[in-house]
């Protein structure tokens, strides 16, 4: 019987199975940041282990580190916290080694998800583990790629293995194409609107069809970088020529001889057209309206076209009580249409959407609507995904389109996706954010976030509302 492109990376990299089906994992890639290797970096000292595989591990510092005051250098990180967290990475990195690392202010640095693929360090067939829930954003080059513990990544380091149970197999299908305006953002919330936050758990979700295929590996990771919000621990795309094509001249991509061979190897990295999936979703692209959540949990999402939703409406009491809870976090009635939301401030960036194409996207709307942001607005901040970013956008210009328009153009890292720098929403503010995650307090306590496309998010700076990009496109 066929194979799924899960059941293909996941037999190439067993060990040895037990009965009762746990597995032992070989781990090809161990990307690691400051927030979650700490503690295991410690467990290794305290045990006078080394790393199993030097060579393995990639690392950088992203959550902690400023946006702003640079010139300070580690005087600018104003908070002691996340100060001794970036600099203990430093500290572990220079005893343990690594086989590259971008530390705070380094021209590499970035969001371990953004830096990650663009040194490629993340390669088609791989496993690739990161003490980080969004590693499932590696999937899109065809390569199994999840979140892990700090306790586990601890076990990868010392042992070069994990732990795994098998998922079963999920195809979310979108067929045909979106329409202008309509964005890999778009496509992944319209899918977790669709299948809910619980619809993958249990899964690895190979994500798959025309509106799929074409997008660029950028909008690939925004879909794979998501799949966690719908369940699944793992997201997948199949490789193709534009993910060769992306890989190809990497600083840690292979050469020569292994190139073609691993070029070789990579083609096969697709599901068998016999392979049997044990769910399959399907979506119409041209049905994908441009995506904003009203709620507090990703899959609280409607087409921008759309009412806040109406509590009254549900039948299912527990769901009648989410919405309520949710509109009085959010201040929001019942029946406002989407279009009338008013934003404090707009966040372009995070592991879904700082990469150069959402750079672009967001640089071509503020540039086509040819106005400056909104004057409701307190903060429109522009963050790219890592140094390397920043630097390829200011050689394209998009630096000075932002700037000219009135956002601020910040230095590379998390930033306001959560609040673990000095970046945060005060208590009531509202946000447009390019971000994953519209939990209650995720970009800061009392903070109101709405999930939505850089384009999307640039139309909100500018019109200080909501509006739908499909006018503008
Ligand atoms: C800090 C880290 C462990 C966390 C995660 O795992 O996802 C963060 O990146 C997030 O997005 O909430
Ligand atoms: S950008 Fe946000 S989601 Fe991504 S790793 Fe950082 S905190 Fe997590």
């Amino acid at each position: 019987m066929g194979r799924t492109l899960y059941d293909k990376i996941f037999d190439e990299h067993v060990i040895h199975t037990e009965e009762d089906g746990t597995s032992i994992l070989y781990i090809d890639r161990h990307l690691v940041h400051e927030v979650t290797s700490p503690q295991a970096f410690e467990g290794l000292r305290l045990a006078g282990r080394k790393l199993w595989r030097i060579n393995s591990v990639v690392a950088t510092a992203d959550h902690n580190t400023p946006t702003t005051g640079w010139e300070r250098g580690y005087d600018g990180i104003e908070d002691p916290i996340s100060k001794e967290q970036i600099t203990t990475l430093n500290t572990n990195i220079a005893e343990f080694g690594a086989a590259a690392f971008f530390p705070f202010m380094d021209k590499g640095q970035g969001i371990v998800h953004v830096m990650g693929p663009e040194q490629g360090a993340t390669l088609p067939g791989m496993t690739v583990v990161c003490g980080d829930s969004h590693t499932s954003t590696h999937g899109a080059f065809g390569a199994l790629a999840h979140g892990i513990g700090t306790s586990e990544v601890e076990h990868v380091m010392a042992t070069q293995t994990l732990l795994a149970k098998k998922a079963k197999n999920m195809l979310v299908q979108v067929n045909g194409k979106v329409a202008p305006g309509v964005t890999a953002k778009d496509i992944v919330l319209a899918i977790i609107g669709k299948i809910g936050t619980a619809g993958g758990t249990g899964y690895t979700i190979e994500f798959a069809g025309q509106a799929i295929r074409d997008l660029s590996m950028e909008g690939r990771m925004t879909v794979c970088n998501m799949a966690i919000e719908g369940g699944a621990r793992a997201g997948l795309v199949a490789v193709d020529d534009k993910t060769i094509q992306y890989v190809k001249g990497r600083p840690l991509a292979p050469t020569g001889a292994e190139w073609e061979a691993a070029v070789a190897y990579w083609k096969t990295l697709h599901s068998d057209a016999d392979a049997q999936f044990d769910h399959v979703v399907e979506l119409n692209a041209a049905d994908i309206v441009p995506q904003v959540t009203w709620g507090t949990s990703p899959e609280m999402v409607l087409g921008v076209d759309a009412t806040v939703p109406d509590p009254d409406k549900e039948k299912d009491p527990n769901k009648r009580g989410a919405i309520e809870r949710a509109l009085t976090y959010m201040a929001l009635e019942p029946g406002k249409p989407l279009n009338d939301i008013f934003v404090d401030k707009v966040f372009i960036g995070s592991c879904t959407n700082s990469r150069i194409e959402d750079m672009r996207e967001a640089a071509a709307v503020v540039k086509k609507l040819g106005q400056k942001v909104a004057k409701n607005i307190k903060l429109a901040m522009v963050v790219p995904g890592s140094g390397l970013v920043k630097e390829q956008a200011e050689r394209e210009g998009l630096d000075v389109i932002f700037k000219a328009a009135g956002f601020e153009w910040r230095e590379p890292g998390c930033s306001m996706c959560l609040a673990m720098n000095a970046d945060r929403l005060e208590p009531g503010e509202r946000c447009a954010s390019t971000s994953n995650r519209n939990f209650e307090g995720r970009q800061g306590a009392g903070g109101r976030t709405h999930l939505v496309s850089p384009a999307m998010a640039a139309a909100a700076a500018i019109h200080g509302h909501f509006v739908d990009i499909r006018k503008f496109a």
